[in-house]
C-alpha cells in the first residue's frame, strides 16, 4: 500500500493536527504521489471533509468508543475519522470496503494491536449510520450548532453575539459547502468577454461575477493554472470579495500607492492593473520570503510598477510621510470569512486571537494613515466578518484621528445602499455568496 489515497489523506490529517501544517500546502505536496486525478480528488475530499466535519464525526465516534477522543492514538483517530466521513458523507462507497481498508491501514501503520478496535467501532457505526446523536437544539443551541456544523463553540458564540442565532446557523451551514472557483481578469492583457470566449474554446463555462467588474466564476474547473492563458497572465485566482478592495480604492493612473501588508500580492497586482501599469506601488510585507511571490505574480501579469520591500507595518517610516495618494491596509486577521475555503482556521484560531489581532490592526492603521497626502484614500480591509476586527477598529481609528473620515463608495453595485453611503461594506458568505470580507474607504480630509 505504498501510494494509497486513504493512507495519504490520513497522513496529511495527522500532520495538520500534530504539527499545525496547512491543509492546502500538504495536500498539494502529497497528491503528486498519485498519478490518477480521481485518486488525487479523493484525497482532497477526505482531508477537507474530515476538517469540515470534525466535531460531528468525533461526536459519532464517541458514542461507540470507550476510550475518550483525546486519548485515542492519533493515527488511529485519523483512520476512524476518515472511515466515518466515508460512511456518513460518501454514500457510494461500500461500507465493508471502508472498514477493510481502515483495518489494513492500521496494520500497515504498525498498529496491528489496535486494528480490532478500528474494525469494531467502524462496523458498529456503519450499522447505526442513520442516527445523528445531536444535542437538543432548543435547550443546548450552541452545542447543537457546534457539533452539527463542526465549528468550535467559542466561534459559534462569537457569531451569535455579532449577528444572531438564525444568521449563525445559515452561515455555519454555508461554510460546509463547496466554494466556487473565481478568477480575476487581467485588463492589461485581455477583457472579460474575450477571456470568456477563450474558456469556451476549452469547453469551460464561465459567468460574470455579481459585484466585481473583473471577476469570472469558473464552472467545473479543470487544472486552469495549466492553461496557456494562465501562463500568459490573462487571469489570477482570487475570490470576488477580495477583488472589491482594489475596485473600491479605484486608483488613478500615475498615482503613488503603498500596500503595507501585501504578500502574496493579490491586491497590489489588481491595483496595478486598474492603474494601467502607470504610477508606482510600494508593496511591503514582514515576511521576506513572501515578497518573491509578489514579484513572480507581477512578472506573469506584465506589471512593472510594483517595488517590494521587507518592512514591518508596525514601524513608522518617516521618509514616506504625507507622500501617498492611496494606502492599503489589508490587515492580518482571524480569517473567519474564509472558513469555507480554509477549514483549518476553525481549529487553529482562538477567541484571544481576535482581541490581539484587533490591537495590531488598529496600530497598523494608525501608522499607515500617516503616509497619505491630504485628500488621499486609505482602504482598510480584512477577510473576517468579526465586528471587533472590522468596524470597531475603524471607529476607534476615526475617534483618535479627526483628520480622517469615512468616504462614500460610489462605484460598486451592492444591495445595502446605506453601507455604501457610510463608506464601508461587509460581505457575508451566506448572504452574498462570497468569502466573508470587510472593506472601509477612509479619506484624509486635512
Ligand atoms: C491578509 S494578508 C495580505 C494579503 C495580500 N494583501 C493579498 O491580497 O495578497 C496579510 C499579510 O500581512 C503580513 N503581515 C503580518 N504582520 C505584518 C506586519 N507587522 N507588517 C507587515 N506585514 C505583515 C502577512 O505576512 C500577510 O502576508
Amino acid at each position: 500500500m505504498k501510494n494509497n489515497a486513504r493512507k495519504i489523506a490520513i497522513e496529511i490529517l495527522e500532520l495538520i493536527e500534530n504539527e499545525k501544517a496547512y491543509s492546502n500546502i500538504e495536500i498539494n505536496k502529497k497528491v503528486k504521489l498519485l498519478e490518477d486525478i480521481r485518486e488525487q480528488n479523493f484525497v482532497r475530499e477526505l482531508v477537507y471533509g474530515v476538517l469540515e466535519n470534525k466535531l460531528y464525526i468525533d461526536n459519532i465516534i464517541s458514542q461507540f468508543s470507550n476510550t475518550k477522543i483525546n486519548k485515542i492514538d492519533n493515527i488511529i483517530l485519523q483512520i476512524l475519522r476518515t472511515g466515518v466521513y466515508q460512511i456518513y458523507f460518501m454514500k457510494n462507497i461500500p461500507e465493508s470496503a471502508v472498514c477493510n481498508e481502515a483495518v489494513k491501514i492500521a496494520k500497515n501503520k504498525n498498529k496491528k494491536r489496535l486494528s480490532g478496535f478500528v474494525n469494531g467501532i467502524l462496523r458498529n457505526i456503519s450499522r447505526n449510520k442513520n442516527k445523528e446523536f445531536l444535542p437538543d437544539k432548543s435547550t443546548k443551541l450552541v452545542d447543537y450548532l457546534s457539533i452539527k456544523y463542526s465549528h468550535p463553540k467559542w466561534m459559534v458564540k462569537h457569531f451569535i453575539d455579532d449577528y444572531n442565532e438564525d444568521f449563525t446557523e445559515k452561515l455555519l451551514s454555508f461554510n460546509n459547502e463547496k466554494p466556487p472557483l473565481i478568477i480575476r481578469v487581467n485588463r492589461l492583457k485581455i477583457d472579460r468577454e474575450s477571456l470568456m470566449n477563450k474558456f469556451m474554446d476549452y469547453n469551460i463555462k464561465t459567468e460574470r461575477t455579481k459585484y466585481s467588474k473583473d471577476g469570472l466564476v469558473v464552472h467545473k474547473p479543470k487544472n486552469i493554472t495549466g492553461l496557456e492563458e494562465f501562463k500568459k497572465g490573462f487571469f489570477t485566482i482570487q475570490d470576488e470579495s477580495s477583488q472589491l478592495v482594489a475596485q473600491i480604492m479605484n486608483p488613478k493612473e500615475g498615482s503613488n500607492v503603498i500596500d503595507v501588508c501585501s504578500a502574496p500580492g493579490g491586491k497590489s497586482t489588481h491595483i496595478a492593473e486598474l492603474m494601467n501599469n502607470k504610477g508606482s506601488i510600494l508593496s511591503r510585507d514582514i515576511f521576506e520570503h513572501k515578497l518573491n511571490l509578489i514579484e513572480q505574480n507581477s512578472k506573469r501579469l506584465g506589471i512593472d510598477i510594483i517595488n517590494t520591500e521587507n518592512f514591518d507595518a508596525l514601524k513608522f517610516d518617516k521618509k514616506i510621510q504625507d507622500s501617498m495618494d492611496y494606502c492599503l491596509v489589508d490587515a492580518p486577521c482571524s480569517g473567519l470569512g474564509l472558513l469555507r475555503r480554509k477549514p483549518d482556521i476553525r481549529w487553529n484560531k482562538s477567541k484571544e486571537d481576535i482581541e490581539d489581532l484587533s490591537n495590531i490592526q488598529l496600530n497598523i492603521l494608525e501608522i499607515a494613515s500617516k503616509y497619505l497626502k491630504k485628500g488621499g484614500i486609505l482602504i482598510y480591509s480584512t477577510c473576517t466578518i468579526s465586528k471587533k476586527e472590522n468596524i470597531e477598529v475603524v471607529n476607534k481609528f476615526l475617534k483618535n484621528n479627526i483628520n480622517y473620515k469615512l468616504e462614500k463608495i460610489d462605484n460598486l453595485y451592492f444591495e445595502d445602499k446605506s453601507k455604501l453611503e457610510e463608506g464601508h461594506i461587509t460581505l457575508l458568505p451566506n448572504i452574498h455568496g462570497t468569502d466573508g470580507f470587510f472593506i472601509a474607504k477612509i479619506k484624509r480630509i486635512r
